[in-house]
């Protein structure tokens, strides 16, 4: 139907607010769709640009179209205290969280499916990842499991930032190689949260990698409006303490 969804020409009895509501709606989810797009081509570069041995008048040469680019992306920037635009707080939405947003340069990304508490999530890491040669970097591993110890503590509803990481290193994390992130709640107690999870890969997941628990703080309304201003609109109310 022509011109359905656009104010004017819009479904019988649609009001000016809805037909708003949905054209926002629509270009959210095209804004969404191509940060994604981006991060995806982003994560490429970083994988290609550590792999490389073109020939350094090549490297030169990309350095500046990279420049070029930089510039493009910076003519319009938020603040560091501002939400991003494609983000929802309240709803999850972090499209530039270094774990599990989309576009992100460095995240794998991970996507997580929750069943009670328990939270697990795939991925394979490459070159940009590496630490020791052909292994994941120690301190990526630590940064999979804070996040995923994070949604573990989310679901067990006490959602909260990290006081404690202990990681323990077992075995090396390959690169290549599908691998499985989980996490899942072992205590709850007031607002304190222990949670525990590991990485292993995919083909042998009784074998662990790398094993760590957390203990999560969820935070009073003094604590969330010192850690994070920018979540309050001018009435004061908070819009949510994601990370
Ligand atoms: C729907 C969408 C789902 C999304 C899922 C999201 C998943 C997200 C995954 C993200 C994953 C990534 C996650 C990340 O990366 S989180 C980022 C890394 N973590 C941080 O940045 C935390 C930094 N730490 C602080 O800011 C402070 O230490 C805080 C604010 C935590 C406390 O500083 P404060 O100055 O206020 O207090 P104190 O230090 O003098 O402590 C004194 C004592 O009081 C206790 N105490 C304090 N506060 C509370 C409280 N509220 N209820 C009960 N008790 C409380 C405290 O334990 C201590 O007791 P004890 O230890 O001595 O016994």
């Amino acid at each position: 139907m022509e011109g359905s969804r656009t104010p004017g020409g819009g479904l019988p009895g649609a009001s000016e607010a809805w037909v708003a509501a949905v054209t926002e709606t629509a270009e959210l989810a095209e804004r969404r769709d191509v940060v994604a797009e981006l991060g995806k081509q982003l994560r490429a570069l970083n994988e290609a640009a550590v792999r490389t041995e073109v020939p350094t008048d090549v490297l030169r040469r990309v350095a500046g179209e990279v420049a070029a680019a930089t510039g493009e992306l910076s003519r319009q920037q938020r603040e560091i205290s501002e939400t991003a635009s494609v983000d929802d707080l309240l709803g999850g939405v972090r499209m530039y969280n270094p774990v599990i947003g989309e576009g992100h340069p460095i995240a794998p990304p991970l996507r997580f499916e929750i069943d009670g508490t328990f939270v697990e999530g795939r991925c394979s890491l490459g070159l940009a990842h590496e630490g020791p040669p052909s292994s994941s970097h120690g301190g990526m591993s630590a940064l999979w499991l804070d996040q995923a110890l994070g949604h573990a503590a989310a679901a067990a509803d006490n959602r909260g930032v990290t006081t404690n990481l202990s990681v323990r290193y077992r075995k090396p994390v390959p690169l290549g190689v599908p691998l499985r992130i989980w996490a899942d709640t072992v205590e709850v107690d007031g607002n304190r949260t222990v949670t525990h999870g590991g990485i292993t890969t995919v083909a042998e997941p009784d074998v662990p990698l790398v094993q760590a628990e957390a203990r999560f703080l969820r935070l009073n309304g003094a604590q969330v409006r010192r850690m994070f201003p920018s979540m309050f609109s001018a009435s004061g109310a908070a819009a949510g303490e994601g990370e």
